[in-house]
């Protein structure tokens, strides 16, 4: 019922409705096609009956006594008369009414200017955050991999124009660029034509409005002057290179630059490390692998290998957590439930939760006895991190689509002051990795200095609480954009109210004969 009251498939969000679209559109494209067809029939038989019409004609021409005959008169007055009614009828009766209804009944199924939106978006954030040039992204070169697709000029345009909206003047150049770029590639022209989007002269034209948009004077009258060379006669791009010319003359300092759109939020929320590749040399003397075999008696028999990334706050991955064949099946029978993720404001004081653009992905929750395969992880989660599985929030799936990515933020909910009043919060976070992801995806923690990348099967573990109950702030992470393929993961928020035997509330450092949960093992 939650889908059918979410309009919103929200396409960027998720590849999970990819699948969708690609079959929309065979089913547009075969209608299409039987509506060619139907056209061409019609044409095929008004064309034999102009060449039966004429080849008539011709023979009565060709005959003299033609009025002479009363067979032929008549023949000709009835045709006249009753043939060319028909003719009339059949002209008027519409072709391919019922192609034409499924094309206009399918249209609420696709894309929106929204879903348009957020996939610009996620381009421009995957963009920020791996710092690409939009000319390689346009070359299908991305953080260094060369793929064998690329952007079309008019692709390159729109995310321009998009950004051109929201006054990013510096990046929407950049994209305009990349399209001009792109059409000097014979192969896009025709393109473009087809499409019936701008000439050339008209990618020109917005480049220099966009540099003048930025006070580059000298480039706009550059790109003006290349934009009439191409079209001499379009008398808007005229007119405005005249008013150019005169400004050049005028141009007083006094006239205000418009404004970039204030980037600094985004260079807090969209760390330039996603990429695992400015990791500054971390303190590793006491970071190891060990076999966990203490905190579950089962762990004796079999113990969990334990990767030690980070002691304060505590982070570990977890190894060989989930099977492929329970990564398969908790992805493939999810595909049908998921929503656009909402976010909560903690603070709020109802329960309300909103799709937000810090968010772009899709998921849905299960409790943890929701089946054998959730039961099953249940128990193994709680036997590696030695904590009361009893006070844990539902399993979420998520999966994140096109630069589907999480902002940097923290996991536990309460507000200072709300802490300590009999409200639960969340101590710790457990992430499995449901899949691969080809390029991108980390999961990143800023004050750490760490990116984890997606390991199928394996789930990482943090506490978001510190050992005293109060936020930790190095657990703050983000879910960086992916680059390719997409992202499927599953988190499980554990809960402080219910650990106090598990994880005690302790002043000074913990000891080994307080702590049952995973801790144990770097004390
Ligand atoms: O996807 C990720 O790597 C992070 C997800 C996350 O932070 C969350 O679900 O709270
Ligand atoms: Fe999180």
């Amino acid at each position: 019922q939650l889908r059918e009251n979410n309009a919103q498939q929200r396409f960027a969000r998720s590849v999970v409705n990819m699948d969708d679209m690609l079959n929309l559109e065979d089913d547009l494209v075969s209608n299409v096609e039987k509506l060619a067809e139907a056209l061409a029939r019609k044409a095929k038989t008004i064309k034999w009956g102009v060449f039966k019409m004429m080849k008539r004609r011709q023979e009565y021409k060709s005959s003299m006594e033609i009025f002479a005959n009363p067979i032929d008169t008549f023949s000709l007055i009835r045709h006249m008369q009753s043939n060319w009614l028909m003719w009339l009828l059949y002209l008027e009766t519409p072709v391919g009414q019922e192609e034409l209804f499924f094309v206009d009944s399918r249209m609420p199924l696709l894309p929106k200017y929204f879903d348009f939106i957020d996939a610009a978006e996620g381009i421009r954030k995957m963009q920020a955050t791996y710092q690409m040039f939009s000319s390689d992204i346009a070359k299908g070169l991305l953080d260094g991999v060369q793929y064998n697709s690329s952007l079309k000029p008019i692709d390159c345009l729109a995310i321009g124009l998009h950004l051109m909206n929201n006054s990013r003047w510096y990046a929407a150049e950049q994209w305009i660029s990349a399209s001009i770029e792109a059409y000097d590639q014979k192969s896009s022209q025709t393109d473009m034509e087809l499409l019936r989007g701008p000439k050339l002269a008209d990618l020109c034209r917005i480049l220099g409005q966009v540099q003048m948009k930025q006070r580059n004077h000298e480039g706009a009258l550059q790109a003006y002057q290349v934009a009439l060379k191409l079209s001499p006669h379009d008398p808007e791009i005229y007119e405005e290179y005249r008013i150019l010319e005169k400004r050049d003359l005028t141009l007083s300092d006094i006239e205000p630059i418009e404004q970039d759109k204030d980037n600094s939020h985004e260079r807090l929320v969209l760390p330039p490390c996603c990429s695992g590749r400015c990791q500054v040399p971390r303190n590793l003397s006491n970071l190891y692998c060990v076999y966990n075999h203490v905190t579950s008696p089962f762990l004796q028999l079999a113990p969990i290998k334990t990767e030690i990334l980070s002691i304060d706050p505590f982070v570990v991955l977890l190894h060989d957590m989930i099977s492929q064949k329970e990564s398969t099946l908790i992805r493939t029978s999810s595909k049908e439930h998921m929503l656009p993720s909402a976010t909560t404001d903690p603070d709020a004081s109802d329960d309300e939760t909103q799709v937000d653009t810090y968010r772009t992905s899709k998921s849905v929750w299960y409790s943890s006895d929701f089946n054998d395969t959730t039961k099953k992880i249940t128990e193994r989660l709680g036997d590696a991190t030695g904590l009361d599985m009893n006070s844990t929030e539902f399993y979420q799936v998520i999966n994140y689509g096109l630069g589907g990515f999480f902002e940097t933020h923290l996991d536990m909910l309460l507000s200072e002051k709300n802490r300590f009043n009999g409200t639960s919060d969340r101590i710790a976070t457990t992430l499995f990795y449901l899949n691969e992801v080809r390029q991108g995806g980390g999961t990143y923690f800023p004050r750490l200095n760490l990116t984890v990348f997606p390991q199928p099967g394996s789930a990482l573990f943090w506490y978001n609480l510190d050992t005293k109950g109060n936020d930790h702030m190095g657990s703050l992470h983000t879910g960086c954009p992916v680059i390719v393929g997409s992202k499927w993961v599953m988190s499980k928020w554990i809960n402080d109210m219910g650990q106090e035997f598990t994880r005690p509330c302790v002043e000074s450092s913990l000891s080994s004969n307080e702590v049952l949960s995973a801790e144990r093992l770097i004390i």
